[in-house]
């Protein structure tokens, strides 16, 4: 195949492709964390601002399920460094790369042939966990003997030297901003600041470097084809390209976010959504591609232990209000979600809606 053709595989059906006017206009919240980031020497932060913060939080949550941050405390040189050994390991041979390709039993690792909605999306990515190792197993009953049990070892490569380094530290970073939020958005809902700590004992949270090469076709194919994130929150650094779009819930328009220098786009996943008994959505969203500049980007995936069975919290239900949702094993969900990430397959993978009480 020349440079240029097309390959089917990468065709998005005509109503998903990108449409050639982007809608910049009124963007997602942009919201300033310096309330809870405060100095050292400051003993108390102000509880005044602390509350105007929750509020924005929460109207954020409610109203678009996204949002940027600033000031958000991630030292801005752990964020170059993992930014500069994600150019570096992208920039290696694919052979290099596939010396630590993921596999159907250990899912961790470079990966260049990911279909979302069975499409091929115009990527290549590396995904590692942040806790090693992680907890196994998924539940405490015996599961689905069909189920296949995945390993989930970091796969490091040699090659940038530091990367394993850099990713780790960076990890740790994020993963303290990704509890902040947590507790900001438990307070929004009208719990306290700490209600999900205990989910994440044995969290199992990833990262995922994410490598946007040009597209000579970017009219009919995605970077990342539309989709909701399954996990709790997710923390996403992007560079300067642009591409990523949001489906904004009040016309179901795609709308652009802007990249803002140093600032996190932060947005709710499937388990908000049913801890909050539908009161804070996963939102759609997508990644457009162009044909002049690779975009790089790197998500951090706040996830919770795999023995975590997920259901409407009891704060948040009542009798007008009953539980939405039955209770979901994440682990159980994790597993069938990856599963369908391999192959280009007819069924729909799982989604929380499958898990709805029928009314
Ligand atoms: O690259 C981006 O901006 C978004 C990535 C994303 O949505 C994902 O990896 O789930
Ligand atoms: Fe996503």
């Amino acid at each position: 195949m020349g440079m240029g053709d097309v390959d089917p595989v990468f065709i998005q059906a005509p109503e998903h492709r990108p449409k050639p006017s982007v809608i910049l206009a009124e963007g997602i919240p942009l919201i300033d964390l310096s309330p809870i980031n405060y100095h050292e020497e400051d003993t108390v932060s102000d509880p005044y601002a602390i509350k105007g913060l929750v509020e924005e939080i929460g109207r954020a949550c409610k109203e678009w399920g996204f949002f940027q941050v600033i000031n958000h405390g991630v030292p801005l040189d752990k964020r170059q460094r993992i930014e500069a050994a994600a150019r570096n390991f992208f920039a290696l041979s694919l052979e290099e790369k596939k010396k630590v390709r993921r596999d159907e039993i250990n899912v961790l690792g470079y990966f260049e042939a990911e279909h979302t909605k069975n499409v091929r999306d115009w990527k290549e990515i590396y995904d590692f966990n942040v806790q090693e190792p992680t907890y196994i197993p998924p539940s405490v009953e015996p599961i689905d003997k069909d189920v296949i049990q995945f390993k989930w070892d970091n796969r490091w490569p040699q090659n940038p030297p530091e990367f394993r380094e850099v990713s780790q530290e960076y990890a740790q970073e994020v993963e303290k901003l990704a509890h902040k939020l947590m507790e900001l958005i438990a307070l929004s809902l009208g719990m306290p600041a700490k209600t999900f700590r205990g989910f994440f004992k044995h969290h199992t949270s990833n990262i995922r470097l994410n490598h946007y090469p040009p597209c000579p076709y970017p009219h009919l194919a995605l970077g990342l084809g539309r989709h909701k994130d399954t996990g709790v929150l997710t923390v996403l650094a992007q560079d300067d390209v642009g591409g990523l779009e949001v489906k904004r819930k009040s016309d179901g328009e795609w709308i652009r976010v802007k990249p803002i220098p140093n600032s996190y786009i932060i947005n709710v996943g499937d388990m908000i959504q049913v801890w909050s008994n539908d009161a804070y959505e996963s939102v759609e969203h997508r990644v457009m591609v162009n044909s002049e500049k690779e975009r790089f980007s790197i998500p951090f995936f706040l996830k919770p232990a795999l023995y975590t069975n997920v259901r409407p919290l009891d704060e948040l239900v009542n009798e007008e209000k009953p539980p939405i949702y039955k209770p979901i094993n994440w682990g159980e969900f994790r597993t069938s979600r990856l599963r369908s990430n391999f192959v280009k397959s007819n069924v729909e993978n799982v989604q929380i809606y499958h898990f709805k009480v029928a009314k």
